[in-house]
């Protein structure tokens, strides 16, 4: 009989966890989102969460949603968690890649997962159902062949202290 650790995280719940714990990284006072691009053979190989260009600093930019001034929101700063992990991938290609995401992607980081061969999204939550962005993302994800579905949560609660 194995003595084997039987309580370790699944490969799903490593992967969405290893996203959300970037998304912490995050600025963003209302919606902080995380990203973990992974191997088909579940190798990590890029991570990222919503936040500023480089140079554009977290106490001089907006973080605001809403004002007369689009530019004086956030929309039109912040790069999103899954083009943040796009761009911070060291290596050759993400083509057949699996794109973990705690929030389902906006149609402008759908452009860039299939552009980038990413085959397979798995997202948490869906605040955003049946927006345009949504709906234009399904279109494209359908059109492209990137799956898509939901993360099936195991409601495990995971503490660790740093
Ligand atoms: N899939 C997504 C969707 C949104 N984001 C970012 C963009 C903003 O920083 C924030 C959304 O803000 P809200 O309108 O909810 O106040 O989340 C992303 O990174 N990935
Ligand atoms: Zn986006």
């Amino acid at each position: 009989m194995s003595d084997k650790r039987k309580d370790y995280i699944n490969w799903d719940e490593y992967f969405m966890g290893v996203a959300k714990l970037s998304g912490l990284r995050s600025k963003d006072p209302n919606t902080q989102v995380g990203c973990c691009i992974v191997s088909q053979d579940n190798k990590i190989l890029s991570m990222g969460y919503n936040g500023l260009p480089k140079g554009c600093s977290d106490d001089e930019f907006p973080w605001v949603r809403e004002g007369e001034d689009p530019l004086k929101t956030k929309y039109v700063y912040t790069v999103h968690s899954e083009l943040n992990a796009i761009l911070n991938f060291r290596g050759g290609s993400l083509e057949g890649a699996k794109l973990y995401v705690s929030l389902f992607p906006c149609n402008e980081c759908a452009k860039a997962i299939i552009q980038s061969g990413i085959k397979e999204v798995i997202y948490d939550c869906n605040k955003y159902d049946g927006s345009t962005a949504v709906q234009a993302s399904m279109r494209m994800f359908d059109a492209a062949g990137v799956a898509y579905h939901q993360y099936k949560r195991s409601n495990r609660k995971i503490e660790i202290e740093l």
